[in-house]
């Protein structure tokens, strides 16, 4: 099966069909399968020549442009990369940065102009059925399921499609209707599910078939905190114990931070940082401090908020408390004005910086030439 949008889930025959052909969108809750084939996972995949088996994926010198003369977008611009088996990778960008594209180009959904993408060190290009045989999709949210079926029933049917026996993972479904608090719905069929409950037998369905490199798309949207952490952790349980890697795409920052090792940030197709999620913390010039006055006025605030982009403000029972989140200068900037101001500060409090500000102060370009 193809991965695209609505279906979610793949496996190396049709991705082999498909490959350099943009693929359709299908409602997702009816259609049995009735036009699906079940086929077999390769008994034994080869690895290539310059296989390296610790390394999932790797990306080379990808790019996928839109469109032709003024109108043309350079969507995906020479990106590279290599994901290491059993790490969970975030890809992060601002809307438009080019992270479906890449994710669709490396899943052959979109067919990209230039580069390669090699999965557990095959070629796609060369042997995409092989390349796929172990990959497996969750894209845009909780529409890959299939709502007649019971929740049970949409995982017996991925893991067959997947070229599974579904009766030979008898134990890995039980486990992740438990992981994912799903075991009381087991026999409800899907469309008389919540929300949340759907997005859950998504991921559910996506890792029935024991794919070993799974690709998700803001797999906590709509959860709410409690289900979305259970599958924060199933999802380092899976990469720790067994190995799964995990590419995943998400506008969630608490969820990156928490949950990957690694983090790809893109802006205008570009790959523009690539570290882990202590590096990136430690390396800014980011910070962020909350300050709190009775001298600090509404007409100071508008004035701060004139200078400083990221300033929060709170107004308390005397004065005001603000947030700002600056860089070095520009934190001197603040208490140099406030001195000038005659403020006198009751609370200086220094927050360390999260992923979110360092995702603004790359994508705004505030972070000069990393
Ligand atoms: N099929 C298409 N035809 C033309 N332009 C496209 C197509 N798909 C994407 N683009 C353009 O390519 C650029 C990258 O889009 P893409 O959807 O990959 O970004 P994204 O990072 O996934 O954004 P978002 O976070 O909003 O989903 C955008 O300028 C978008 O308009």
């Amino acid at each position: 099966m193809t991965p695209r949008e609505n279906s979610g889930t793949t496996n190396g025959t049709d991705a082999a069909a498909t490959f350099g052909e943009e693929a359709g969108a299908a409602p997702g809750d009816d259609a049995v399968g009735a036009d699906r084939e079940v086929e077999t996972r390769p008994d034994s995949v080869e690895p290539s020549a310059t296989d390296d088996r610790d390394v999932a994926v790797s990306v080379t010198g990808l790019s996928k442009r839109f469109g032709d003369g003024e109108t043309a977008v350079t969507a995906v611009d020479d990106v590279g990369f290599d994901i290491g088996t059993g790490s969970i990778v975030g890809l992060l960008g601002p809307n438009g940065a080019g992270k479906t594209t890449l994710i669709k180009s490396i899943l052959g959904t979109v067919l990209p102009d230039a580069g390669s993408v090699r999965i557990r060190g095959i070629d796609l290009r060369e042997r995409p059925r092989a390349a796929y045989s172990a990959v497996d999709a969750m894209l845009e949210g909780a529409r890959n399921d299939y709502w007649r079926l019971t929740v049970r029933e949409n995982l017996r049917y991925f893991a067959t499609i997947s070229g599974v026996d579904p009766n030979s993972v008898r134990d890995r479904h039980d486990r992740l209707l438990a992981q994912l608090d799903l075991e009381a719905k087991a026999d409800v069929p899907v469309r008389d599910l919540s929300r949340g409950m759907k997005q859950k037998v998504s991921l559910a369905s996506v890792l029935a078939g024991g794919a070993e490199v799974v690709f998700l798309d803001e797999p906590t949207l709509g959860l709410d905190i409690e289900s979305s952490r259970t599958l924060q952790r199933e999802l380092r349980r899976l990469a720790e114990e067994e190995n799964l890697t995990v590419v995943l795409s998400s506008h969630d920052m608490d969820v990156v931070e928490t949950v990957c090792d690694r983090v790809l940030i893109m802006s205008d197709g570009e790959i523009i940082a690539d570290d882990t999620v202590d590096a990136l913390l430690s390396d800014t010039d980011r910070h962020c401090v909350r300050i709190t006055s009775a001298d600090i006025d509404a007409a100071l605030v508008s004035r701060l908020r004139w200078r400083f982009d990221a300033i929060k403000a709170e107004r308390r029972d005397a004065g005001h408390r603000i947030e700002v989140v600056t860089d070095s200068d520009g934190l001197y900037e603040l208490l140099a004005t406030l001195r000038d101001a005659g403020v006198t500060l009751e609370r200086v409090r220094t927050v360390e910086p999260d992923l979110e500000d360092v995702f603004v102060e790359l994508t705004s370009g505030d972070r000069g030439d990393r």
